[in-house]
């Protein structure tokens, strides 16, 4: 069935939206109850604790409505959400409002923040050594202004201490149908180390089997024994005080379809929520700040309001460049449960289709927002401006165009217009990287909507997720090959180091008789052990047919997206065609303008390409003999930081060739 038509069947049975998680897993049973399980308070709790980490204190006079406005919520049980507290329903993306905002005199940046937890990795270790000499500066409230501003000003270097771009690897377990293959565990991951190795198995010219080793450097390794919990102090917690300081912070997952890029996602914005609610409870306790929560996704280059009922988006542009997405519903959220509701809703809403490595596999990038905002003078009197903002995106699955061939036309375009957008994220972080004056942002929608996020004061966290299985070894080393591009365009310190090393280990991929090579522990080994919190945050399989009502809320519609923001965007027009439901194989072709961007990736590439090949020459000797055995691997076997670029490209010109050509896509 096409994603339309399960789209529409979705539509009749709110249970058939919801994602099915692990039923591949054999320890299914506690992803249902991650959320129970997770302790994460009530909103009542959350005033008086401050959540799961702090440590207890009674409540103290002078609580912040942010508490009994929760409550009422709670009461008012079919309206989750109370119209008024709905924004307007303009979802600003713009960095003006961050600019307009004063100077925020507020105490210490990390003052009654109890982050416990040591952070792996390297990028973020400055600021744990932030968080730990905070602690204990403890400043109380109404300290001199002059010291106020200096430990602002020292929060501002420290902040920006950390990483601008870290990217982290997840390798899943295998999944029973792996396993039931007989297919191995390729992924060998040191304990304690950032480092992991690709075991490639071979052929030499005389058939002789042979394992290839290629190593990788990241910021930080999870295995698979690594909790949803672990991953989020890994890579999401770090960062969510910088939000409060005007910084706007991306995470998003990247990985083939199947690696467990949903798995690893959901999660991550209640936790993050929790904490935000925690610092807006404590640190920033009366000062106005407010939390709201936006969810939509990008499907076929197309936006629709995962929380309002799937409606088609438009985005505009504005005479500064500035992108809007027009009435995109944004909710003011008091309380993790209301956001823990929103974002269930959200994801039962989002496309999904079958692909042959995933029976439930997201067909487009869900993009979900907190954003954090303030009046200028810190009431709840004039309207509330962004400070700062997270966004998650779960990007749709990565996949070769080669990949989907035994799939419908639905499916092949999908792929077509997914690898597009990741094309253009890459493009767009590469120019970035290179203070180009110059980004690509135009390429994608999925860029587009970033566009805020990647200027300014931003932090990128990229989660590569993997599969350990040998049948998934290209895709493997596609992924690793794509985040070791991203790191490389990090300028920190250790990222420079991590390229370095990263890719003198791919140069020096080394070869080794099969049997001394391949790890030999499995999932399978560990099946009888597998520990309780592994799971336990994963994201419910089966989350429970939603019986409530649905949200009562009107559309708001936006004084300023229907009147101040009037230049239109281009795509606009078209895009008012059809919904997803009208979508037709000309929504797929290019714009003469998407040509153009897409001409000019290629020259980009082109050029990126040569830099890299002294660096890639001896790895090309290296492999000419499997070139000989194996002609079907050349390309893969061949590149390095580039050839997913290559293979995007491939993959997306084979499926979806541009209008001059007659209009339709043809398969090559
Ligand atoms: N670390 C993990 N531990 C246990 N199960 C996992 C893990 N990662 C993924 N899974 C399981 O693997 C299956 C596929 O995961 P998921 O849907 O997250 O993949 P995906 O990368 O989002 O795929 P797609 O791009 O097709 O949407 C799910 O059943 C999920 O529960």
């Amino acid at each position: 069935m096409s994603v339309v038509g399960r789209q529409m069947a979705r539509s009749n049975s709110t249970a058939h939206h919801q994602r099915q998680y692990s039923d591949n897993f054999l320890d299914a049973s506690f992803n249902s109850k991650w959320l129970q399980s997770s302790n994460f308070p009530s909103s009542q709790d959350f005033c008086n604790y401050g959540g799961g980490r702090m440590s207890r204190k009674s409540p103290e006079p002078g609580t912040p409505p942010v508490c009994s406005r929760s409550s009422s919520l709670r009461k008012n049980s079919d309206e989750y959400v109370s119209p008024n507290e709905l924004s307007p329903g303009l979802l600003d993306l713009h960095s003006f409002d961050t600019e307009l905002l004063p100077e925020l005199q507020v105490p210490n940046l990390y003052e009654g923040y109890g982050l416990q937890k040591p952070v792996r990795g390297k990028s973020f270790d400055d600021s744990e050594q932030y968080l730990a000499s905070n602690k204990l500066l403890n400043r109380p409230r109404g300290m001199a202004e002059n010291n106020l501003l200096k430990s602002i000003s020292v929060d501002k270097e420290r902040a920006n201490n950390v990483a601008k771009i870290k990217v982290v690897v997840r390798k899943r377990p295998l999944n029973k149908k792996e396993i039931a293959k007989k297919e191995e565990d390729i992924i060998t991951i040191e304990s304690n180390s950032n480092a992991l190795t690709v075991h490639e198995k071979k052929l030499k010219v005389d058939l002789t089997e042979y394992v290839e080793k290629h190593e990788f450097l990241f910021d930080a390794v999870l295995n698979e024994d690594v909790s949803n919990e672990e991953v989020y102090s890994e890579t999401v917690e770090p960062i969510v005080p910088l939000i409060f300081n005007r910084t706007k912070a991306t995470c998003f997952a990247y990985g083939q379809t199947g690696s467990g890029k949903t798995y690893t996602m959901q999660p991550l914005p209640l936790k993050a929520s929790q904490d935000i609610l925690r610092l807006m409870c404590h640190t920033y306790r009366n000062q106005g700040f407010q939390l709201f929560v936006s969810f939509f996704e990008i499907y076929g280059g197309k936006v629709f309001d995962l929380l309002n009922d799937r409606k088609k988006l438009c985005m505009r542009e504005d005479g500064k460049q500035q992108v809007c997405i027009v009435g995109l519903q944004e909710y003011k959220v008091l309380d993790v449960e209301t956001i823990k509701e929103l974002i269930e809703r959200g994801n039962a809403t989002r496309s999904t289709g079958t692909t042959g490595a995933n029976e439930e596999s997201s067909r487009s990038h869900a993009i979900l927002q907190l954003a954090i905002k303030r009046s200028s003078d810190g009431s709840e009197m004039k309207p509330a401006r962004l400070v700062g903002k997270l966004s998650f995106i779960d990007l749709a699955g990565s996949e070769r165009g080669a990949d989907t061939t035994d799939n419908d036309k639905q499916t092949r375009m999908e792929g077509a217009e997914i690898n597009k957008s990741l094309l253009a994220l890459k493009e767009c972080i590469r120019a970035l990287d290179n203070d180009q004056g110059h980004i690509p942002f135009r390429g994608s929608k999925l860029t587009e909507v970033l566009r805020d996020s990647f200027v300014g004061d931003s932090r990128t966290v990229m989660i590569s997720c993997i599969s350990p299985s040998s049948g998934s070894c290209e895709h493997t080393l596609n992924t690793l090959r794509y985040a070791d591009r991203v790191k490389s365009l990090s300028k920190g310190n250790n990222s420079k180091k991590d390229t370095l090393s990263s890719s003198s280990n791919l140069r020096e991929s080394t070869a080794l008789p099969l049997a001394s090579a391949l790890p030999t522990e499995t999932f399978e080994d560990n099946i009888t052990d597998v520990p309780y919190e592994k799971n336990k945050f994963g994201w419910s399989k089966q989350i429970e047919r939603d019986t409530s009502p649905p949200f009562k809320v009107d559309p708001v519609p936006s004084e300023r997206a229907e009147g101040n923001v009037a230049v239109p965007y281009s795509d606009y027009n078209k895009g008012q065609r059809g919904g997803l439901n009208g979508l037709t194989e000309d929504d797929f072709d290019y714009t003469e303008e998407t040509y153009e961007q897409q001409k000019m990736l290629r020259k980009m590439n082109r050029k990126a390409q040569t830099y890299q090949m002294p660096a890639l020459e001896e790895k090309w000797k290296t492999d000419a003999l499997t070139k000989l055995v194996d002609p079907s691997t050349f390309d893969d076997n061949h590149s390095h930081s580039d050839d997913d670029l290559n293979t995007l490209l491939r993959g997306r010109s084979c499926i979806c060739s541009p209008k001059t050509s007659g209009g339709h896509n043809r398969d090559c």
